[in-house]
């Protein structure tokens, strides 16, 4: 038992001592790995300690690199903005006070945002802070600090203003509070009507009046064709509304009405120009409306939130004045003239017009922009212009040929022009010393007519002989209207004539016969002129002028086309007053009669000045058919040559021409330069008298009828015989007798009877001279002692008069000059004696009733009063009334 039991203990002592021995195995494992483990977690702590800080870094590091980046990001953003804010506030828009000054913008460019202060953006440039308001939106002011929109409103308007033509934006002020003292700076505004002030209790008739002005200009202006105003401008490059600008500086609460015509005006104002800076008065929302707050430190613009700003000082009190009043004198001064290339089409356009059925131009441009048109044909066929001196009728006359002229090749149109009032404005309308170009549809241009009257009466006569030879054409064809006799003779040449005739009343001046038949002329030309393409333009600055024409209804009705300039009377129809209250430079253009439906008010261009007609002119003339002739210029002052008449150039000397000689005395007041001439055929009474005391203008006389008839005779075969009695005339004389040479004789006071009594006896010898005989007798009647006594079997004074008698018939021709006609008289053998031997005479300064009486038909003489250089030509083989002379000018 005990073994077993030892051996029990054995066997548990060996398990006990392996279990041990396997258990202490373990421990020792488990303790290495215990301490492995434990040198890992310390390994793995040091490790895990050292992670943040690591990860921090990179954290810092790649923040630092974000903020860099967003700076430098912020900083170009900031400077681009800057460069764009630049660009669209330009000059005057965003400029700094110091040195600032109005820069417009073009009429066709947008006058942009302006500058009201400058965005808070730490560490950039200054970025501007803007608020568009022209054309573009309404600005709402609040906030607590009035200083602060004291100084907004100043700096807003006075950049609108800088940025847009004088006179482009109107101010309409409401400032119940302060009565108008918040706008005091732009007082100056309303002497030029820029600045009006709505007083308390204003606001709903102001808001009226706004919405009226919107839906006028939405009808009218757009009229459906833009979307803007802004649009428009940018189309055409015209600005015809201004900018309205209300400022609303607080007030009583609205009412419906008021609240309703704000909503309106916000909705619809920006396309029409009309705008609104408020405070105090709510704004509803709209995107147009630009939100400013305004706090102690600056303000917010846009939003809400809206951008921080730091607000611009406001505009030094001077400099607002000063700019205000000087925006006021110009816009008094008047519009700057619109310039006159708006009437003319483009160059490859011009001459392309056809005037078969008319003529059509611009004259101006009306409020809307679009172009006013004058029409000239069968209705309306002639106009009348009216105005006051001044007023702008020479402007417009030149406006209307250049928009005609461009238009219209000189083949579709012609002008005659015949100005009476003094002035040499439209000389250059013809060719000059100084600028050889001419209008090359200009036919004819009158100056200095007013003391010749004839001068008119001719072109009318000239113009109603083309309206006789255009109705023979017509009738030839079996048609009545030019356009038709266009169409059937399209190889004829018939273009429209416009005759321009300006302060035409002095032609109708007076009771005489010019006046009658200038009036009756007028009306048959009026009448009858319209189908065959004859215009008449009749300017008169003088309401008498007008009255001249009242007593002929008939005529009056036929100017059914009426431009009053400012201020005219009577032009248009009698309750028609639209031109009373006309701006300068403007006309009321009227094809009813003057009736008021018909009203067109046009801006008219400046067209007159030297340099704006030149340019066209010089295009027109070289554009000129290559046998084009330069106009006939008639200045009333100016002598003309005898050298270069059209009539003493044709004279010849080369015996081709069987007729008898001719003596020219002058140039006749006529459309073409013609000269006066005195036929001198074998018969009774072929001399010439020149009667009055002027010695230039006798001299001139017989100077010029002796070197025309010395031009038809070869040298050698006519006999001058020159007498001078008057030592004021000798001069001219003796250089007659030098010009002609040799086939001239010189007498004087001993030897005048010798002349007498050797013509005398010649014309006693049987046969006829040879060669024709003038006696050029220089103030004969101071002669009259001499020729008294006897020369031979009879007195000087009897074969003178015998002379006179019976020397044309042998072709011995007298041309003398006398002091008078009673001295002509008493040489011709007392008052009683008979005259017929004088059959033609140039009276000078001689009233018409001293030439009554067997000098010239009817009683009491010609309608002549003596002007200087002119006389009246009467001969009385071909005249019916006498005709008036220019003498031509002493030989240079
Ligand atoms: N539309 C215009 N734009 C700019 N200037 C103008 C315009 N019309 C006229 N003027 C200027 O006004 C002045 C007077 O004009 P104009 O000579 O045409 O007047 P008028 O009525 O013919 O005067 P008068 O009968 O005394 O000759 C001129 O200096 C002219 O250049």
């Amino acid at each position: 038992m005990a073994d077993r039991r030892a051996q029990l203990v054995t066997r548990v002592r060996g398990m006990l001592s392996d279990a041990l021995g396997a258990t202490r195995a373990r421990l020792a494992a488990a303790d290495a790995e215990l301490t492995a483990g434990q040198q890992r977690l310390t390994k793995v702590r040091r490790a895990a300690d050292a992670v943040p800080e690591r990860v921090g870094a990179e954290r810092d590091r790649r923040l630092a690199q974000l903020d860099t980046g967003q700076q430098a990001r912020i900083a170009d953003l900031a400077e681009r903005a800057a460069e764009a804010a630049r660009r669209e506030a330009p000059g005057a828009a965003s400029a700094d006070w110091s040195g600032w000054q109005p820069t417009p913008s073009g009429p066709a460019e947008p006058p942009g945002a302006v500058r009201v202060g400058t965005l808070r953006i730490p560490g950039t440039v200054p970025v501007p802070a803007l608020v568009p308001l022209l054309d573009a939106g309404h600005v709402h002011l609040s906030g607590a600090d009035l200083a602060g929109d004291e100084a907004v409103v100043p700096a807003l308007l006075l950049r609108s203003l800088g940025r847009t033509d004088p006179g482009a934006v109107r101010l309409i002020g409401y400032d119940p509070e302060h009565l108008g003292g918040g706008l005091a700076g732009f007082a100056p505004l309303t002497a030029a009507g820029l600045l009006t002030f709505v007083g308390p209790g204003g606001l709903g008739r102001l808001l009226d009046d706004l919405v009226e002005q919107i839906r006028r200009i939405n009808e009218t202006v757009l009229a459906g064709e833009y979307g803007s105003l802004r649009e428009l401008a940018a189309a055409t490059g015209r600005r015809p509304e201004p900018w309205r600008v209300a400022v609303l500086l607080g007030g009583d609460e609205l009412n419906r009405h008021e609240r309703g015509q704000l909503d309106r005006v916000v909705r619809t104002g920006t396309a029409c120009g009309v705008h609104l800076v408020v405070r105090g008065v709510p704004l509803p929302e709209h995107p147009t409306v630009t939100r400013i707050v305004i706090g102690r430190d600056g303000a917010r613009i846009g939003g809400p939130p809206g951008l921080a700003a730091r607000l611009d000082p406001p505009p030094p009190a001077p400099l607002v004045t000063e700019t205000c009043r000087t925006l006021a004198a110009t816009v008094n001064a008047g519009p700057a003239p619109a310039p006159f290339a708006e009437l003319l089409p483009p160059v490859e356009q011009m001459w392309q017009d056809d005037s078969a059925t008319g003529l059509t131009a611009p004259i101006g441009s009306a409020a809307n922009g679009r172009q006013v048109q004058l029409t000239l044909g069968d209705y309306p066929p002639h106009a009348l212009i009216g105005g006051p001196s001044g007023t702008g009728k020479t402007n417009l006359i030149f406006a209307w040929i250049g928009a005609l002229a461009a238009r219209y090749s000189p083949d579709q149109l012609e002008f005659y022009l015949l100005d009476f009032k003094e002035g040499v404005s439209f000389a250059r309308f013809a060719q000059g010393r100084r600028d050889p170009s001419w209008l090359p549809h200009m036919r004819l241009v009158g100056i200095n007519v007013n003391t010749d009257r004839e001068f008119g009466l001719a072109l009318l006569r000239f113009l109603a002989e083309e309206l006789r030879r255009r109705a023979d054409a017509a009738k030839k064809h079996e048609v009545t209207k030019l356009a038709e006799l266009r169409a059937v003779d399209p190889g004829g040449r018939w273009p429209r004539i416009v005759a321009v005739v300006d302060e035409f009343q002095m032609l109708l001046a007076g009771r005489d016969v010019v006046a009658r038949e200038a009036a009756d002329l007028l009306e048959d030309l009026a009448r009858r002129g319209r189908s065959q393409g004859i215009h008449l333009v009749l300017a008169s600055q003088d309401v008498r002028g007008i009255e001249a024409l009242w007593g002929r209804p008939a005529l009056v009705a036929q100017f059914t086309l009426r431009i009053a300039l400012p201020k005219a009377l009577r032009i248009l129809a009698e309750r028609n007053d639209a031109a009373q209250s006309l701006p300068r430079h403007h006309a009321v253009v009227n094809a009813e009669s003057g009736m008021a439906e018909g009203n067109q008010v046009a801006r008219i261009p400046s067209a007159s000045d030297w340099e704006s007609w030149s340019e066209l002119q010089h295009r027109l003339w070289r554009m000129r058919p290559p046998d084009a002739a330069p106009a006939r210029l008639f200045d009333g002052d100016a002598i003309p040559r005898l050298a270069e008449a059209p009539d003493f150039r044709a004279l010849r000397a080369d015996g081709t021409d069987r007729r008898a000689p001719v003596a020219l005395l002058g140039e006749i007041i006529d459309v073409q330069a013609r000269s006066a001439v005195l036929r001198l055929p074998r018969a009774p009474g072929r001399n010439l008298a020149v009667l009055g005391t002027r010695v230039d203008e006798a001299c001139a006389v017989l100077d010029a009828a002796a070197r025309s008839l010395a031009r038809q005779h070869a040298p050698g075969t006519a006999r001058f015989s020159i007498a001078c009695l008057d030592p004021d005339a000798d001069p001219a004389a003796r250089a007659l007798y030098e010009e002609l040479a040799d086939d001239a004789a010189w007498y004087d006071e001993e030897t005048v009877p010798e002349l007498m009594a050797e013509t005398a006896e010649g014309l006693g010898r049987a046969g006829t001279p040879s060669v024709p005989h003038y006696l050029l007798l220089f103030a004969v009647d101071a002669a009259a002692g001499q020729l008294a006594g006897p020369a031979g079997r009879r007195s000087g004074l009897e074969q003178l008069r015998r002379i006179l008698h019976d020397g044309p018939e042998r072709r011995t021709h007298v041309l003398a000059w006398w002091r008078g006609v009673a001295r002509m008289r008493v040489d011709l053998g007392g008052p009683a004696a008979r005259t017929d031997q004088i059959g033609a005479w140039v009276a000078l300064d001689v009233q018409g009733g001293e030439l009554s009486s067997s000098l010239y038909p009817g009683t009491g003489g010609p309608d002549w009063y003596p002007r200087p250089w002119r006389g009246l030509f009467f001969d009385r083989s071909v005249h019916r009334t006498g005709q008036v002379v220019i003498p031509y000018g002493p030989a240079r």
